[in-house]
């Protein structure tokens, strides 16, 4: 390796020595190669090429910089012709998926144009290199590139006034769906939701093609696109209906978008059309085979805000972003990438159907209840690799010999596993029972034809089984009968020239030569011609030796070329088939979760949760999914919810409090019309209360992950749970300093309680952990209050509201939908001993003032604190000051 090509940080360089504008050369002036070089990269404007010269992936002028600079590597330059010298960075050849995948994590696209003839078969003239692969974040394949337990996914978006048209393919597994909204703030949680590497915008910007990376923007970016992902600002007229239409109508060659359920959604047809018309565009080396494309509607699932997701820590934790500890982590027992995958979407989309939800509930229970078949089933399924990205690959082109027989033997088990399942109720573990018998023959096919462990290069033979074609037996006798006249050799030019040292090898620069030491140099017979002269050595060739050798490459490399012939026409056999194992993976993920789920709730001792319509949350006993994992078994307390009963809604609870007069004072009439009809007994909204680190908020989540794992269909920590069907989950946690957008703690809260009184239905849940902990006391405190009481008198969201502020225990005294829990504590003389048990009733003081003297905070600060809250309690009975209110 070059000092160019090394991976030490780059010495600043002296930009004045070369040139790194491709634009700026004079072309006449170019040598041949730079001439191509640049040429190429007028049609890759945007992206970095990188072009194979020998060894190495090489890039010039600007890309050479860009290269340098992301990538830490050496920058220098190279003489390009009469122009003179240009800069230059590279990679070795056999390392650029590393790098590449480095780049499209930055966010840049990359062309790789390959040398598609070897140097030497150019003869003097330009070695011919083609653009083989680009790559863009959306738009990888290579199993190196993609993480296997989560989809990557290419989107594009068309707005068209408030109304907005979503489409989204994962070509690696083929998966390709599409929608359409009115209101903007869907589309932001769809992506939210989908974290999509990469998304296409119609634009009429003027530099069409580039891709703005993350916190890149654009004026022709609309406004309400997350700033967090890649953008492809496209052409506008892929994106038109004129175009996409046809062009879907043609990929699915059906005659009407009524089969693809999107005739009906102009805005999702014509996002659907130009993201295939970028496949088309980019893939072109490459076609992809996309499953048939599906339409779906955003509000038929249950809806979890960005913000939710991350408060519930669904896929990663908040502290430091990781996947351990996260409720996908806690919940994962699948056995195939496949099932890892689907797990996560169905946690990213919980259901809003109780039919679909009972579907898997009945799936749990019958595994739950047959030990040996789910653990055969699980057992079996171990032994299926990743078959949607496996197909991908065969029908991409991209898959090697190692991937076919993974495929095959992946395919062979799943006779197998249909007839583990020949008894089995579920609809999910029936879609097993039938193996096309296609798939069971390309199996038998794919065993038959390649050798068990192939090598992972596919153009130097050694992939085919013998007795598959008789040409290629034959060339690979010719070519095994050549190597043994080499093995013989040795021996043989041993015995004629009597030197017991005499060696045949072979180097890519000579091919085979004889080689002596040089002390034996003159005992070389007549006919060996010198070619080379090391230290200790002298090599020869012979005439003989020669002729052999042109024939044995001639017919090693037939051989080869036959192999490969073979082999890619085994894997377009698979690309053929690629629809049907994809429906197939697809039973194979939804069982694998299943199994998963059934084993998690025979472990950890889960329950079925009973799922209703109506706005109940009854959960006995219920325990956090993760922190219960994480302490010793029994530690965890297990504690109770019971929220939104409908059918405990009496007439006539009056909303005046003792002193008769609080109907009057809130001024609501309607409201408090509507508050007569509660009970606090199944109150809509707890205020929660208790000292710090007390278990406040692990309760809190507690709750919002049992009623998502309940309507992903799963079972879920507790002793019994019945559980009305929500709408959306909403949670506020405490904020933390939003760097990015310059907005402080307080404003990030009030943002998201905004967001949350705009939009919650009394069909959502609502968890909110501290209000108004960002500003002044007195501010917070009135902002708690009335945010708190319009949830529980306007919204009837069902709430939880752990907060502080004592002072909200009051709320329950007026309004009788209302109720007070705390976390309570065992105070000793110098320590508080947590008991983590929710109990009905407020917390009478706030324990700041004592943790502050467990801290060990002076006596005499201590004693005024308490005087001063003394005084403030005095003046903040809140509910009988608003009955003063006009
Ligand atoms: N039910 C429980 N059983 C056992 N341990 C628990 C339970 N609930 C909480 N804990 C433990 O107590 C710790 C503190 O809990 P949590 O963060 O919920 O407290 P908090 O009341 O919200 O505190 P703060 O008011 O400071 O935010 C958790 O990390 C967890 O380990």
């Amino acid at each position: 390796m070059t000092a160019s090509h090394s991976e030490t940080p780059s010495p600043k360089p002296d930009a004045s020595t070369f040139i790194s504008d491709h634009q700026q050369v004079d072309r006449s002036k170019l040598s041949q190669m730079y001439l191509h070089y640049v040429e190429t990269k007028d049609k890759y404007p945007h992206a970095i090429l990188l072009y194979r010269v020998g060894d190495f992936f090489e890039c010039y002028f600007q890309d050479a910089v860009k290269l340098a600079q992301e990538l830490e590597l050496v920058l220098t330059s190279k003489q390009a012709g009469e122009q003179g010298r240009v800069a230059m960075s590279g990679v070795p050849h056999h390392a650029w998926e590393r790098y590449a995948t480095l780049l499209v994590e930055k966010g840049y696209a990359v062309v790789i144009c390959d040398q598609v003839e070897d140097a030497s078969e150019a003869a003097g003239r330009l070695v011919r290199r083609e653009v083989t692969r680009i790559l863009t974040p959306g738009t990888l394949l290579e199993e190196g590139m993609l993480k296997s337990s989560r989809n990557n996914y290419l989107a594009a978006v068309v707005i068209a006034a408030n109304h907005w048209g979503l489409a989204y393919a994962d070509i690696s597994t083929g998966e390709f769906l599409t929608t359409q909204g009115s209101d903007l703030e869907h589309l932001t949680q769809e992506l939210m939701r989908l974290q999509p590497s990469e998304v296409l915008v119609p634009t009429n910007a003027p530099d069409l093609g580039s891709l703005l990376r993350p916190g890149e923007t654009s004026p022709h970016l609309p406004q309400c696109l997350p700033p967090s992902f890649c953008y492809s600002l496209r052409s506008q007229v892929p994106f038109s209906q004129g175009e996409a239409r046809p062009r879907l109508l043609q990929k699915f060659k059906v005659r009407s978008l009524e089969g693809l359920g999107c005739d009906h959604l102009p805005l999702a047809v014509r996002a659907a059309g130009g993201l295939l018309e970028y496949l088309e565009d980019t893939q072109k080396e490459n076609p992809v085979p996309l499953q048939r494309l599906r339409s779906y509607t955003v509000t038929d699932y249950l809806i979890v805000d960005n913000q939710t997701r991350r408060n519930l820590e669904i896929t990663q934790t908040v502290r430091d972003g990781t996947f351990h500890g996260s409720l996908l982590w806690a919940l994962d027992k699948t056995s195939t990438a496949m099932g890892g995958r689907a797990l996560r979407r169905w946690l990213l989309q919980p259901l809003l159907d109780i039919k679909g939800i009972r579907a898997r509930q009945d799936t749990i229970q019958e595994l739950m209840e047959n030990t040996p078949l789910r653990q055969d089933l699980r057992q079996l399924l171990r032994q299926i690799y990743d078959l949607e990205r496996l197909t991908g690959r065969a029908g991409s082109g991209t898959a090697n010999a190692r991937d076919l027989v993974a495929l095959a033997d992946s395919l062979s088990r799943l006779p197998e596993l249909s007839s583990l399942v020949t008894e089995t109720r579920s609809p999910f573990l029936k879609a097993l029972q039938k193996v096309p018998t296609v798939l069971e023959e390309l199996a038998q096919k794919l065993h038959a034809h390649l050798v068990e462990s192939p090598p992972i290069l596919i153009k130097e033979g050694g992939l085919i089984r013998p007795s598959v074609n008789p040409l290629l037996d034959e060339r690979k006798a010719t070519v095994e009968a050549d190597q043994q006249w080499i093995a013989n050799l040795e021996v043989d030019e041993r015995a004629k020239t009597g030197i017991s040292t005499l060696k045949v090898g072979f180097n890519k620069t000579f091919g085979y030569y004889i080689s002596i030491s040089r002390a034996k140099a003159d005992q070389v017979p007549a006919n060996y011609i010198r070619k080379q002269t090391l230290t200790n050595e002298e090599r020869y060739i012979t005439p003989d030796l020669k002729e052999r050798e042109a024939r044995i490459l001639t017919a090693r490399d037939d051989l080869n070329q036959l192999e490969y012939e073979i082999f890619t026409a085994l894997r377009e056999e698979v690309a053929q088939e690629a629809e049907v194992i994809r429906n197939l993976s697809r039973a194979v993920a939804a069982a694998d979760v299943l199994c998963g789920l059934a084993e998690l709730a025979v472990h950890q001792g889960y329950c079925r949760p009973e799922m209703l319509p109506g706005r109940e949350i009854n959960i006995v006993d219920g325990r956090h999914p993760v922190v219960e994992q994480s302490l010793p078994p029994g530690f965890f307390v297990p504690n109770s919810t019971q929220l939104g009963e409908e059918s405990s809604v009496i007439s006539h609870v009056s909303l005046a409090d003792d002193q008769g007069q609080m109907t009057k004072d809130i001024d609501a009439p309607a409201a408090s019309r509507r508050v007569e009809e509660m009970t606090n007994d199944n109150p809509d909204l707890i205020i929660l209360t208790g000292p710090n680190a007390s278990g406040k908020s692990c309760y809190l989540r507690q709750v919002g992950l049992i009623q998502l794992m309940a309507q992903i269909g799963s079972f879920v920590p507790a002793r019994f749970a019945r559980l009305g069907i929500c709408d959306r989950i909403f949670t506020r946690v405490g904020a933390v300093d939003d760097l990015a957008t310059g907005q402080s703690t307080f404003m990030v809260e009030m943002n998201e309680t905004a967001n949350i009184l705009n939009h919650a239905t009394s069909r959502s849940l609502v968890l909110l952990d501290e209000i108004g902990r960002g500003t002044a006391t007195f501010d917070g405190l009135s902002i708690a209050w009335a945010v708190a009481e319009y949830i529980a008198v306007d919204i009837r969201a069902r709430t939880i509201f752990a907060t502080h502020y004592h002072e909200l225990n009051e709320l329950a005294s007026i309004l009788p939908n209302v109720a007070n829990y705390q976390v309570t504590v065992k105070e000793l003389p110098d320590q508080i001993i947590f008991l983590h048990q929710v109990q009905p009733g407020g917390a009478d003081k706030s324990y700041g003032i004592e943790a502050g003297r467990l801290a060990g905070l002076p006596a005499v600060v201590i004693q005024r604190a308490k005087q001063v809250m003394g005084q403030i309690e005095k003046h903040s009975k809140i509910a009988m000051g608003l009955q003063n209110l006009d």
